[in-house]
Formats: structure tokens, C-alpha cells, sequence
């Protein structure tokens, strides 16, 4: 069977700032060995109808409903990090990103949904949600920021590339959502983000690395499963 064609342009090369380029850095190898994730992520019919406009409205704000959800926990994931950074320009750059987040999901839910509706928490978001608060609780801050750096970069990858994709975001039916993710504000916390990632597993030790980068994949794998639940309308089987 044909693969299904991604909407979406490829992908950008790996543009991390990198001071020895013989030896990959943490984010570079983390975002390599998930290639097949973001394959995935690409093709997906969520994100390949919110590229072309066709996304039903009703999916559409079923994610914003979930993401509402997720991002005061997120928030609370990075608040985590700023708690546990030991420099000072970290403790500004992730509380500022804490609340960052949870503006997000103020503003986005202001504007697309109902006031009244209530959402439950889905299987996913309960899932992706209690995994970033457990390693705020129990992992190191390594594996925390490794666990927060793919909702910063697969979300700055996607948004940049749907950006460049449409032409008239102003009368796109998600040209909003296109336009938070797909600003270069969005892309400059993101190198920041990957900068203390590469920074931290710098002065880590082997097995510590290996936890960070299992963090980013699992974080990566919620992604991706974050938009098909919204898709497919997730809700608990009993
Ligand atoms: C699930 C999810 N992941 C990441 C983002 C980007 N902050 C988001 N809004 N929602």
C-alpha cells in the first residue's frame, strides 16, 4: 500500500547550535533517533486537515478542550524545572515559559471554546499529563527537560512549516493555531529550550543521557497520540 503524502513540506534540516559540529549534541541525536515519530506526526489526518483548511470544526475543538487540560499541567511541568534549575537566566527562561503556557491556554480557549462546555480529561491527555508530572515529581531535572523539550520543538517544527505552507493564514480556518505555533518568538524559546537540554546532558553521565533521551521519545510518542485521541474523538472504554 502507498505511504500517504504529508501536507505538510518536509521537514528542516537540524539547525542546533552546535559548538563542536564532530560530536552531535543531545537534541540533535534525540531529535535523529525520533525521526519516525515526526514521519508519523506528518501524515496524520489532524494535522494534514488543519493544513488544508478541511479539519472538522468539532475535532478541532475537541483538542482545544484536551489541550486546555494539558497545558495548566504543562505549565505546572515547567514550573518544575524553574524550581530545580541551578542557573539564573534558567529559573527565568522556564518560569516565564510556565506561565507562558498557561496564558496559552487561556487565550486559545477564550477564543475557540464554549464558555459552558466541561471537558473530562481523555485516556491520552490523563496519560501524557500524569507522565510529565511524575518525572517533575520523581525523575531528575535532566529527564524533565528532556521530557518538556519535544511539546516546545514538534509543535515550533510543525507550526513554522504549516506557517510557510499557507498563503492566506487571515482567512485559514485554524490561521490562530498556525500563527502561535508558527511564530519566530515560538522558535526562539525552543533554541533556548534545546540549549539547556544540550547543556545539561554536556555534564551528565552516560545513563543519565540514555534517561533523557527516553524521556523525549515517550514525550514524542505523546504527541503524536495527543492528536489522533483529539481525531479519533478518544473517550474511555468503560
Ligand atoms: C499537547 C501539546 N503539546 C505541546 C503544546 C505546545 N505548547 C501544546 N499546546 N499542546
Amino acid at each position: 500500500m502507498p505511504s500517504p503524502t504529508p501536507v505538510l513540506s518536509p521537514a528542516s534540516a537540524v539547525d542546533a547550535p552546535n559548538d563542536d559540529p564532530s560530536t552531535p549534541t543531545f537534541s540533535q541525536t534525540a531529535w535523529r533517533r525520533t525521526a519516525e515519530i515526526r514521519r508519523a506526526i506528518d501524515v496524520h489526518p489532524f494535522l494534514t486537515g488543519l493544513a488544508d483548511g478541511s479539519l472538522a470544526r468539532e475535532t478541532f475543538v475537541e483538542y482545544m478542550r484536551q489541550d486546555a487540560l494539558y497545558l495548566v499541567d504543562y505549565g505546572r511541568a515547567l514550573a518544575s524545572c524553574a524550581q530545580r534549575a541551578v542557573d539564573a537566566e534558567d529559573v527565568i527562561f522556564w518560569s516565564g515559559s510556565a506561565e507562558g503556557a498557561v496564558r496559552e491556554e487561556r487565550s486559545l480557549h477564550a477564543t475557540h471554546i464554549d464558555g459552558l462546555a466541561v471537558a473530562s480529561r481523555s485516556p491520552t491527555t490523563t496519560a501524557y499529563t500524569s507522565y510529565l508530572l511524575a518525572v517533575s515529581a520523581r525523575g531528575s531535572y535532566a529527564e524533565l527537560v528532556a521530557a518538556v523539550l519535544p511539546c516546545f520543538w514538534i509543535y515550533d517544527d510543525v507550526g513554522r512549516r504549516l506557517r510557510a505552507s499557507v498563503d492566506d493564514l487571515a482567512n485559514h480556518p485554524y490561521g490562530d493555531w498556525i500563527s502561535t505555533y508558527g511564530d519566530p518568538a515560538f522558535t526562539a524559546a525552543t533554541r533556548t529550550a534545546r540549549r539547556v537540554a544540550d547543556r545539561v546532558a554536556h555534564c551528565a553521565d552516560a545513563g543519565t543521557v540514555e534517561r533523557m533521551h527516553a524521556a523525549f521519545a515517550q514525550a514524542s510518542r505523546y504527541e503524536w497520540m495527543f492528536w489522533d485521541a483529539a481525531y479519533r474523538h478518544e473517550t474511555w472504554p468503560v
